[in-house]
């Protein structure tokens, strides 16, 4: 890839540092901590820029007797996301800045690639086909920007070819795709009541959507490419994928940051040379509500909150990178230590939220003695599949609880891109871990791009319509509807495809854990009426938007509860928001002092003073599962013992439009089927009742629909 010359790195620019805890540090990820190629060159460059106290790596270098120096030459720039400001640099001036600016400001086409840059290029025979392939990014993006600004939010559609299982099972492609216009079309089959098929059609229109030709290539240039810029200038940005399980959200996030580092480092050696860019890497996972860090061997994170309410990740490396091979290294070492499992619709299920980082940082004033400044960020995200959508019926305990976590958090994370749109100054990102984690995307000047995976399949439609409605529901926020405007939509009577109402909902702290940390600590940071504030009981008409956004989202992933298909009611009797207990004035324990102390936050921590009393999740979770189960299996048993007797009531009308039919044979077998369906629904609804009643028991926000 070097095209024959290697790259040689000269002991000024191999400062590298073994984390304490890297487990091994010399084993297969390369010398020390570093990255090291086939060919045992070490090739990466990277910087500590944690403070030497705090280099666990300089710790073990010692206790192994090397000298200073020694040290200074063999360390793998690590880096604890705790010792430095997450916080974005102060305004700055950038010369012929501005993500919006034209081709001259950005400097473009003025030569080539500039390499002045020593930790960027530190040998020449570098292979520009590895580093600066040609991309469009030079060429096409200044004037595409120029004429049309970054949209807050964009919602991007893209369609999957059909596999061979779907082929196999003579399944058909249902979707149109109209890429001019941005629009598709879902032509789904149903049933009349007579067992006639019919075809109906659901058009949607999206900012772009892409058919099952298009390569991740341009899937790069319509998502993330247009927001590369506005990093450099104080953004931060997030580009996730949704969809159902197997329908190719890994396949299209994968490549994303590749590319986007590609773009980032050109952009950082040729616009912005010399003015002190660093360009750093990290890659972590959310399992079952906990972090790990996918570049060092998934060692478990925390995630604490500094006093300006700024999420650190302690323990989180970064990698200091300078050129595309060491971060595809990186990517690849992430990938493969991420979990994954098989569910019943994709072999290679993601079991986890992936969330690669990268950061571009600034030297203040050129000093190299201080650590640099964040400039802006982009977050690439590659959510969980929601196995349950796709395959309810062999998964374990185990997987239906990930499920739950799963869709908890991609509720949570629905509902900051709502608040984010509507520049609501209240994000709600304490619903989930993931949203806690990427609270710093959601506030200051953010960019949203979601990518909608759809599988074509006719076994799909039903999946493939709930991820297309919820799409679109967050399209129509980036074009600023609001929330009177839908409420019309949730209190008219449901439409025949709208799900029940019951719907899960998102405790406002996620897990026990954070909790109890937060408990810990001291009393100093929020009042209660800023707590209050920040967690006040929803609007009627907050509540209403929520029942119906719920429960479009419950139906885009599996749900937590189940479809059931409802005609013509009309949602009442909504639960009010948990009761909260307030527990103040605690001093802190010595857990919490250590932590504060040890975790070295470089700001005062605030931390709440009152306490909100959660059940135990985990029990509850389990029991309310097994009990949903119970109720969607007799609900399934009920529907198909209607089918039945729908069934033998079209044979009873056809025997009785027969001459001669026998009038009482017709009355007694009607009068059978009718008291039989009666005593179905009536069995079904006390079940449903006992559920909601045991929701209610466990505190779980419901919103209920009557009977
Ligand atoms: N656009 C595409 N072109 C060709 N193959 C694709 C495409 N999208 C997905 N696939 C293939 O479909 C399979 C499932 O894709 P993928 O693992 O990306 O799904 P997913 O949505 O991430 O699933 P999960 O949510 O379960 O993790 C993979 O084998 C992948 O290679």
């Amino acid at each position: 890839m070097n095209g024959g010359g290697r790259r040689r790195y000269s002991s000024e620019q191999l400062m590298f540092d073994v984390p304490a805890n890297a487990g091994g540090g010399a084993g297969k990820w390369g010398q020390r901590g570093g990255v090291r190629r086939g060919d045992g060159e070490i090739f990466v460059s990277v910087e500590p820029t944690t403070p030497a106290r705090l280099r666990g790596g300089e710790a073990a270098a010692a206790a192994a007797g090397e000298s200073p120096g020694q040290r200074q030459q063999l360390s793998p720039g690590l880096l604890d996301l705790h010792a430095f400001d997450t916080e974005l640099i102060s305004d700055f001036q950038v010369p012929g800045i501005g993500m919006y600016d034209g081709a001259q400001k950005f400097g473009y086409g003025n030569g080539g690639f500039d390499d002045s840059d020593p930790t960027f290029a530190p040998n020449k025979q570098m292979s520009k086909s590895t580093v600066f392939a040609e991309s469009n990014f030079l060429k096409a993006f200044p004037e595409k920007e120029k004429a049309a600004p970054v949209a807050k939010i964009k919602v991007v559609v893209r369609k999957r070819p059909l596999n061979k299982k779907e082929i196999s099972k003579k399944e058909e492609d249902i979707i149109d795709i109209e890429q001019q216009s941005n629009s598709l079309t879902v032509h789904e089959t149903k049933l009349k009541v007579d067992l006639t098929e019919y075809v109906e059609k659901h058009e949607f229109v999206f900012d772009a959507v892409l058919d099952e030709d298009v390569s991740n290539d341009e899937v790069y240039r319509e998502t993330v490419e247009p927001v590369v810029p506005a990093i450099f200038n104080r953004t931060k940005a997030t580009c996730f994928a949704y969809g159902q399980t197997g329908s190719g959200k890994t396949y299209t996030m994968r490549p994303l940051p590749l590319k986007a580092s590609q773009d980032i480092l050109r952009l950082m050696h040729h616009t912005y040379r010399n003015q002190g860019y660093q360009l750093f890497v990290s890659f972590f996972e959310i399992y079952g509500g906990k972090l790990f860090d996918l570049l060092n061997e998934r060692s478990k994170l925390c995630m604490r909150e500094d006093g300006k309410q700024k999420v650190c990740i302690v323990g989180l490396q970064e990698y200091r990178v300078s050129d595309v091979e060491t971060i595809k290294e990186l990517i690849e070492k992430g990938n493969a230590t991420r979990s994954t499992g098989t569910t019943g619709a994709n072999e290679e299920s993601s079991r986890s939220h992936a969330i690669l980082q990268l950061a571009i940082k600034k030297r203040v004033d050129g000093n190299d003695s201080k650590p640099p400044r964040l400039a802006g960020k982009l977050s690439f995200i590659d959510l969980a599949g929601s196995e349950r959508g796709a395959d309810t019926t062999d998964n374990d305990k185990q997987t239906r609880i990930e499920g739950a976590e799963i869709n908890k958090s991609l509720l949570a994370l629905k509902e900051c891109i709502r608040a984010l749109d509507n520049d609501q100054t209240h994000i709600p990102f304490r619903g989930s871990k993931l949203t806690e984690v990427l609270r710093d995307s959601f506030i200051g000047d953010s960019r949203t791009v979601m990518i909608s995976c759809i599988s074509p399949s006719s076994g799909s439609c039903e999946h493939t319509l709930n991820t297309l409605r919820y799409a679109d529901r967050v399209k129509s926020l980036s074009k600023g509807s609001n929330t009177k405007k839908d409420l019309s939509l949730a209190a008219a009577p449901l439409r025949e495809s709208s799900p029940s109402l019951l719907a899960s909902a998102v405790p406002s702290f996620s897990s026990a854990e954070v909790m109890n940390d937060i408990t810990e600590r001291s009393n100093f940071g929020w009042t209660k009426q800023q707590y209050v504030k920040e967690h006040q009981a929803p609007t009627f008409v907050d509540r209403m938007q929520k029942v119906k956004e719920d429960t479009e989202f419950s139906l885009s992933n599996g749900g937590y509860f189940k479809e059931q298909r409802t005609k013509g009611s009309v949602p009442v009797g909504i639960a009010e928001v948990p009761d909260t207990v307030y527990q103040q004035g605690r001093q802190p324990t010595r857990k919490a002092r250590d932590l504060t102390s040890d975790n070295n936050m470089r700001n005062s921590i605030a931390y709440p003073i009152i306490r909100r009393v959660v059940p135990d999740e985990d029990e509850h979770l389990n029991e309310l599962l097994q009990e949903e189960e119970d109720l969607v299996s007799a609900h399934r048993k009920q529907v198909e013992e209607t089918l039945d007797m729908i069934k033998e009531e079209m044979n009873l009308l056809v025997e009785a439009d027969q001459p001669g039919n026998q009038l009482d044979d017709y009355i007694t077998r009607l009068s059978g089927i009718l008291s039989q369906k009666a005593a179905g629904i009536v069995d079904l609804q006390a079940r449903l009742a006992q559920f909601q009643r045991r929701l209610n028991e466990n505190n779980v926000l419901l919103y209920a629909q009557c009977p």
